[in-house]
């Protein structure tokens, strides 16, 4: 069952780049750029990444990005990171960044974008496809997403969308409404991390508010099912990220996992690693772990994957492709 897991072509919605970087990149790149980290060795680095809560990582996520200091620290993390691609198959992949954290530390926000887009630019003809969604940091609050929007207007050619994450209770994208009406406006897509902790109610924002063509996360949606219904019947994505539900105690143990519900009432399902350095699994580990814990079968990681194509923000050609060759997995396994 698992050669399937491993073998089928793969799409990549969530995943924050910076929550790639292996701990032997992350002590090389401290050493090279003389960030002194609480950690000296890999085994410090993997005991260090223990979460009680959202918060408590965000904060971990953001003191961990302090080791990368130059476009070419990020071309390198985003080459490793799409080599990880190529070993699991994943064929297309939408990496998530932020802008606002190296802005404050006195970079150039063409730091990110190109030293991200330069490794995708590398990719030969019929390579991994993808890009960026910059994120706002919901906790910097309105004013400083406006800041970021007024960066971002200026380069519209170098990302795919935009998104909202980082801490979600007390922030949800209802703060952010007049900026992604302006976003909005000029026809970019957007993405909103909600109900990851925050309650129906942050979905129904992320909606409503901030005109989300996808949700990061969206597990809590089933308490409340007019929600439910409207997510169906808008046909909206829920980018969801297994582990990093367990490891952030959004959920408890991967068996008590909602994503089987999440499935039985027809949703958009999509499974993703989010920060698969900081949480011990990548793409294939999230689909290994919810097969051998949430039972779920051949058909759905391939009914997903094909929902994951068609969420994506590639190009209608590319997403044939993307089906043509998942359509050959289908013919293996899933006919016989
Ligand atoms: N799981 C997550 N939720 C919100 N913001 C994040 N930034 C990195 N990982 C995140
Ligand atoms: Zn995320």
């Amino acid at each position: 069952m698992s050669d399937f897991i491993r073998q089928i072509p793969k799409v990549e919605l969530h995943m924050h780049v910076e929550g790639s970087i292996v701990p032997s990149r992350l002590l090389q790149l401290a050493e090279k750029n003389k960030v002194s980290l609480p950690y000296q060795t890999i085994e410090e680095v993997e005991q260090a990444y223990q979460f009680d809560n959202l918060a408590e990582f965000v904060d971990l996520f953001i003191k961990t990005t302090e080791v990368v200091q130059s476009a070419e620290d990020f071309h390198v993390i985003t080459q490793d990171y799409l080599k990880l691609c190529q070993a699991e198959n994943i064929i297309h992949t939408e990496v998530f960044c932020d802008i606002r954290t190296y802005v404050d530390r006195g970079h150039p926000p063409e730091m990110v974008l190109e030293g991200i887009n330069a490794a995708f630019d590398e990719q030969p003809d019929g390579g991994i496809s993808g890009g960026i969604i910059p994120c706002f940091i919901r906790h910097l609050g309105p004013e400083i997403a406006e800041q970021d929007w007024q960066i971002l207007k200026k380069h519209q050619d170098k990302y795919l969308a935009i998104g909202l994450a980082a801490v979600e209770q007390g922030y949800p994208a209802s703060l952010f409404k007049k900026v992604f009406k302006e976003i909005h406006q000029a026809g970019i897509k957007t993405v909103a991390h909600a109900g990851e902790e925050g309650g129906p109610e942050y979905i129904w924002s992320a909606i409503k508010d901030a005109h989300v063509s996808r949700i990061d996360h969206g597990v809590t949606c089933l308490d409340d099912d007019d929600l439910v219904e409207y997510l169906i019947k808008h046909n909206i994505p829920l980018t969801v990220c297994p582990q990093s539900n367990v490891k952030l105690n959004v959920c408890g143990h991967m068996s008590k996992h909602p994503l089987q519900d999440l499935l039985k009432r027809g949703l958009n399902v999509t499974i993703h690693s989010d920060d698969p350095a900081h949480f011990g699994a990548f793409l294939t580990d999230n689909l290994l772990l919810i097969q051998e814990h949430c039972g779920v079968t051949d058909q759905q990681i391939y009914d997903m994957t094909v929902n994951a194509v068609h969420a994506s923000f590639a190009t209608e050609h590319r997403k044939d492709a993307m089906m043509a060759q998942l359509n050959q997995y289908k013919l293996q396994y899933i006919n016989e």
